[in-house]
This record gives C-alpha cells, sequence and structure tokens, in this order.
C-alpha cells in the first residue's frame, strides 16, 4: 500500500494540555485564594521556567491557542510559558468562568488556623468534597471589597457572581467553556488550558468521565502539564491522560496539594 493511501487509514488525533498555574503568594503562604487576585510568588515564578517549560519544550508542545481565567496568576504563567518558548504571539483567551472556584469566608485565612477551629474532615471537605460549599463571604472578611470591587470580574453578567462554590458548582460553570474548547480542538487547535486547582479538576472530570467521589480524591499539582490526545474521528480520548515530568517529583507535589499543610 503506497503511504498516501496508508494515511487515510491513520487515526487523526490531536492534543489538549492542561496547567494549573506557578505557586501564588497566598498558595506559599497556606492561605485559601478563591477569587482574591493574588500573584505568583517568586517560586511560581520559578516553577513555570523550570517545570512547565522544560516540560513543554522537551514533548515538543506548540499551541495555537492559550486559554486563562481572569486571574493575574494563570494569566501570568500563560505569559511566562509563551515569552519563553519564543511564541510571544500565540493569543490569550481570558475568560471569567475558568476563575478558581470562590473560596467564600475562608478567601485569606490560613488552612491550617480552619483546621484548628472547625476541624480537619470539615476542611477536607470544603477543600474537596464534590458538594462542600464553604460560609459564604461575608462584609467583614478583608477581601469582600477587593473582590467585589475588583475590575477584572465587570464582565460578570448579573445575578453570577458568586459568594462561595463548591467543586461541584465550579463543574457546571467550566462545563460551557470545555464544551467551546473541545470544538476547536476536534477541528485541529492546538490549546493549551492555564488554569487553577478546581478548574483543573473540574477539565479532568469532564474529559474523563470520572466520577464525584472519584474527582475528591484527585489533586493536581503546580506546573505540571496534563497532556490529553483526542481522536479527531470520534471525539474520543486515546490512551490515559499524561503527566509530563519527573514521576517522583510529580508524586511530592501532588501529596502536598492534597495536605491541608502546617
Ligand atoms: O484557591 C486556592 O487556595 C487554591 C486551591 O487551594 P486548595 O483547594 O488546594 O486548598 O487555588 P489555586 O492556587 O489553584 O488558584
Amino acid at each position: 500500500m503506497r503511504e498516501s493511501q496508508a494515511s487515510q487509514f491513520m487515526t487523526k488525533t490531536n492534543r489538549l494540555v492542561v496547567l494549573r498555574h506557578g505557586e501564588s503568594t497566598f498558595n506559599i503562604e497556606n492561605k485559601f485564594c478563591g477569587w482574591h487576585d493574588a500573584p505568583l510568588s517568586e517560586f511560581g515564578i520559578q516553577e513555570a521556567l523550570t517545570v512547565a517549560i522544560p516540560a513543554i519544550l522537551q514533548s515538543q508542545l506548540e499551541f495555537d491557542v492559550v486559554y486563562t481565567s481572569v486571574l493575574s496568576r494563570s494569566r501570568q504563567t500563560a505569559e511566562l510559558i509563551l515569552s519563553k518558548t519564543n511564541c510571544a504571539y500565540v493569543p490569550i483567551k481570558e475568560d471569567w468562568r475558568l476563575c478558581e472556584r470562590h473560596y467564600g469566608n475562608l478567601t485569606g485565612h490560613n488552612k491550617r488556623d480552619i483546621a484548628n477551629q472547625h476541624g480537619e474532615d470539615q476542611v477536607q471537605e470544603w477543600r474537596r468534597g464534590y458538594d462542600g460549599i464553604p460560609p459564604p463571604i461575608e462584609e467583614n472578611n478583608r477581601y469582600y471589597y477587593t473582590i467585589w470591587s475588583n475590575p477584572i470580574y465587570d464582565v460578570i453578567p448579573p445575578g453570577q457572581f458568586p459568594f462561595s462554590e463548591s467543586l461541584h458548582m465550579c463543574v457546571d460553570r467550566v462545563k460551557p467553556v470545555w464544551t467551546e474548547v473541545k470544538q476547536e480542538v476536534l477541528k485541529g487547535s492546538r490549546v493549551l488550558m492555564c488554569v487553577h486547582g478546581t478548574v483543573a479538576r473540574a477539565l479532568v472530570q469532564h474529559i474523563e468521565g470520572i466520577s464525584n467521589e472519584g474527582i475528591e480524591k484527585v489533586n493536581i499539582p503546580n506546573c505540571v502539564p496534563r497532556v490529553y490526545e483526542f481522536d479527531l474521528n470520534t471525539g474520543g480520548l486515546v490512551g490515559a491522560a499524561i503527566n509530563l515530568g519527573d514521576p517522583e517529583y510529580i508524586r511530592r507535589k501532588t501529596a502536598q496539594v492534597a495536605a491541608i499543610g502546617d
């Protein structure tokens, strides 16, 4: 059979990359961040440079478009990746629906302090329970007004500004974006989604069809590219997701994210 004839029968595929931003200044202080617009920490910048970018380059991944939330930590990570891979011309599409889940009145509090007050089980239910909704943010929360009046949220349609969100609510908010992105991927566009921990878990559930119980056990480390391959004819996944990088590093960082911390 000639090569051109054989290629008719070969599966055409395209890859999608899901990535959690680098460590933020709130991550490093072990504080609930959610809709507070904390930037990357120095370490977070280094994570983008030394973990995400080498993995992307080694796997020869290139992108036609990058999706981010409207939060700085997501956008900053995307810009670092594009500028250091000589792809600064690649468009970045910001979408508020890709913001981290709103952590309600936990925002700005240290995770260990909250565990000491409310118990570890309650904190883990708020952090990882599918339907665990943290208490809604109150006016006396230090970040109430900075979040509420932040112009990055001006795009949010009336009535959709949350006061707290569960993973489930985040899964629902992300769904229409994922539907659009999947169509682009199946048309051959090479997409990077540079997002947040909870949004990455929401995407993982949509993409991999994980159960509600199953997704509660998934933790996403910063700056580790998670690569999916899609069959362009069937729209289905080819094989399992691949986390790029040193398996021991990924295991250690995943365990750190799962833990409440000190
Ligand atoms: O909002 C936050 O504090 C973290 C997630 O925290 P956990 O759910 O892992 O506690 O979100 P991200 O740093 O990905 O934007």
